[in-house]
């Protein structure tokens, strides 16, 4: 079933008030990793709970409790259910999206205040942060909520939501939330959903589409030395005493080569190789090499064979180093030894590797590594967060009404993709509802999450709110089918 003629209409009629409701939302600085922000989610998930509510949508907040987070204990931020449409004969789809984002500041190379929505009327750009993580695409959804709603137009199917505010930062508490939820039966928010749609990610490249089955999970770990009692003069101290830096450089550098394998023993390794007829897949997709130069704004490919490059991504484990903690990073040449450092890295995970069967190799390969430097300083190593991985029928009629919806609005078939980042709440999704999965992202390769200068093409926004309206229609018309 087409997405009515003035739904698209209403869409395109309305873009600058989508824009300013963009803006407004990417003004929260709503960091779940800093501490002092943490008010600011609280902030957005109550302008979110409003925006739904403005358009008929019944919402609740569900309080998460607290979390520790840098010896702090913290409260975490509400997560949002919302439903709207009780109509048994349509089926139900179950909305995710997360309203928190990740670090920014100008100093870090923006070109703009990351937390004001720029617009470049040159390029047609929307430069902020959460412009495409995730805000925009779950603006997208209240985009089509406020369409229907203003037109007086029933949507195709019963929507129920959930938006959380620490997806960046491990989904503290949403977990237990979705497993206490899904035990209420028919008292419960989830009750009679038919499949999730998440709109948390990326298309490939720059100019096709995408519908994602699977993504990586996460295992993220701080390493931290500790030796003397503060630090220290390297002029007085230097060579007298071991130095937490030197030790923690030398764990990190025995972690991952320059081309990207893992060196802990038995990672890479539980992972099987691909045969040939898996390679032709990634062969199959439009991507190139100049594409991943783009979009990482180098010429840095670990190879130049498109098809190892995006298995790289998208089928391999990959271990990332993140940053020390209690280093020197300043202007100037301060001549300090460093008391106690931090050092702070992540694995990606791929089937069949989960947390539980990795962590154990890791910590105890740096605690192996750590005896053999004789140094006199202490070592200790936590795990911060874990999720795992998730691979799904794409064959799904859920799928088949995002390929149907993708050809309409961009009159181009989807690439099927598999992404290298991470969701963790996916999984438990899946199996906690035992409901097929769909990511359908709205934003491009190229917009820069996590990074600076993060954006959000207006088309993407526009056109992918479209998308959003129209998977819905799709999905309606499958269950005629
Ligand atoms: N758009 C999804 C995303 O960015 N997910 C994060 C999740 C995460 C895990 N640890 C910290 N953040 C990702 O990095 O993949
Ligand atoms: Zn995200
Ligand atoms: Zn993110």
């Amino acid at each position: 079933m087409a997405a009515p003629v003035d739904f698209l209409t209403y869409v395109d009629d309305h873009q600058d008030q989508f824009i300013q409701r963009l803006a407004t939302a990417v003004e929260i600085p709503s960091v779940s990793g800093e501490p002092a922000r943490r008010p600011d989610v609280v902030r957005m998930a109550k302008y979110l709970e409003e925006q739904l509510q403005a358009y008929g949508v019944e919402t609740k907040q569900v309080d998460l409790g607290t979390h520790v987070m840098d010896g702090q204990t913290l409260p975490l931020p509400p997560a949002i259910l919302g439903r709207i449409g009780n109509d048994k004969a349509k089926k139900t789809v179950l909305i995710y999206g997360h309203f928190d984002v990740q670090p920014a500041e100008l100093s870090d190379g923006w070109s703009w205040p990351p937390f004001t929505l720029t617009r470049d009327e040159k390029t047609g750009r929307l430069y902020g942060r959460g412009s495409s993580d995730d805000k925009g695409p779950v603006l997208g959804w209240v985009n089509v909520l406020e369409a229907h709603h203003q037109l007086q137009k029933p949507l195709p199917v019963n929507l129920r939501f959930c938006f959380e505010g620490m997806e960046e930062s491990g989904s503290e508490g949403l977990d237990d939330l979705i497993l206490e939820e899904v035990k209420k039966g028919k008292e419960s928010w989830f009750d009679g959903v038919d499949c999730v749609c998440i709109s948390d990610n990326y298309w490939l490249n720059t100019r096709t589409p995408a519908l994602t089955y699977g993504l990586r999970g996460i295992s993220y770990y701080k390493v931290n030395i500790a030796g003397p009692a503060r630090d220290l003069h390297s002029g007085v101290f230097g060579r007298m005493v071991h130095e937490p830096m030197t030790d923690l450089i030398t764990l990190l550098s025995k972690l991952v080569d320059p081309q990207g394998n893992i060196l802990v023993p038995g990672v890479d390794e539980m992972v099987p190789a691909a045969d040939e007829e898996e390679k032709k897949l990634y062969t199959a997709l439009d991507y190139s090499i100049e594409d991943v130069e783009l979009s990482a704004g180098g010429k840095i490919a670990l190879s130049d064979d498109k098809a190892s490059v995006l298995m790289g991504r998208m089928r391999s484990p990959s271990l990332s180093l993140h940053g020390i903690e209690g280093a020197f990073y300043g202007a100037g040449a301060k001549t300090v030894i460093p008391a106690k450092v931090a050092g702070k890295f992540s694995i990606r995970l791929v089937p069949p590797q989960t947390p539980e069967n990795v962590d154990p190799l890791v910590i105890s390969y740096l605690e192996t590594e750590f005896k053999k430097l004789g140094s006199k300083n202490t070592f200790s190593i936590e795990n911060l967060h874990g999720g795992k991985p998730w691979v799904e029928d794409h064959k799904h009629w859920s799928y088949e009404a995002a390929r149907r919806a993708t050809e309409a609005i961009y009159k181009q078939t989807p690439d099927y993709t598999r992404e290298g980042g991470s969701i963790p709440v996916t999984l438990t999704f899946a199996e906690a509802l035992g409901v097929n999965v769909l990511l359908l992202p709205m934003g491009r390769g190229d917009d820069g999450a996590h990074s600076t200068n993060e954006k959000l093409d207006i088309s993407n926004y526009i056109e992918g709110t479209k998308l959003l309206g129209t998977y819905l229609y799709e999905v309606a018309a499958g269950t005629k089918a």
